[in-house]
């Protein structure tokens, strides 16, 4: 649980560390990341914290990250550096928020290190954060307002899994390199949604198969 003084200090040293545009998106994502959180029993405190956080190192310039990438990250490939030096301030600032603020719980620095490129193991908080950046207020694309009417509808594996179907068909439509672990992220993603739905069928057909027994 971090204070709302300290919560309020965040703030305030973000705002004066990122552009008006990314501050304004932090607060949304913030903002929505605290909502989801609400509705899908998450702890609310590290979800606001996590999401006003998340983009800490957008400040830094292509060359600034790549170098801290490099200091800070060694499981990031070279060729992810080179090729996709977008997603690298998602992994350095959940390696490095703690320097900063003390009190981060691991949870909220993992969330912040996957908040642009998932992973196929996600934490509910993780989730929240990767669905909160996509669907914030200020967010306009093709398909946001499905994702936003989703919310509460369906649960937070299948919104996180929606999401990252959007993410991915963006990247794709726009002709960008995508991050080599998110294909293996999507495919399990895939392979869990089938074998949750199947499992579901099953249940349903047991149940149906009892009623009829008893009748
Ligand atoms: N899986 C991915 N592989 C490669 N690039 C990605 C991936 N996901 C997002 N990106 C790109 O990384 C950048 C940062 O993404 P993100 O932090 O989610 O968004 P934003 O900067 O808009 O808040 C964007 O340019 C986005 O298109």
């Amino acid at each position: 649980m971090v204070d709302v003084n300290r919560f309020d200090e965040m703030r305030e040293r973000l705002k004066a560390r990122v552009k008006p545009t990314r501050y304004t998106h932090s607060l949304g994502v913030s903002q929505t990341a605290e909502q989801l959180a609400r509705i899908y029993g998450v702890d609310e405190s590290e979800a606001a914290v996590a999401g006003l956080l998340h983009d800490w190192d957008k400040a830094l310039s292509k060359k600034e990250v790549r170098e801290k990438a490099k200091r800070l990250c060694p499981e990031v490939p070279k060729e992810v550096r080179k090729n996709a030096v977008g997603v690298l301030h998602s992994f350095t600032a959940g390696a490095s928020l703690r320097d900063e603020f003390p009190e981060l719980s691991d949870a909220v620095l993992q969330a912040i290190y996957r908040h642009t490129c998932g992973d196929p193991d996600m934490t509910d908080l993780d989730m929240v954060i990767y669905v909160a950046d996509m669907i914030e207020p200020g967010r306009d694309f093709e398909g946001v307002e499905d994702l936003r009417a989703a919310v509460g509808e369906v649960d937070l594996d299948e919104l996180y899994y929606l999401t990252y179907q959007q993410s991915l068909l963006y990247l794709v439509r726009s002709g960008k390199t995508v991050f080599p672990g998110s294909l293996g992220t999507w495919n399990a993603l895939v392979l869990r949604r089938e074998a949750s739905l199947a499992e579901r069928v099953q249940d349903a057909t047991a149940s149906a198969e009892v009623a009829e027994n008893t009748l």
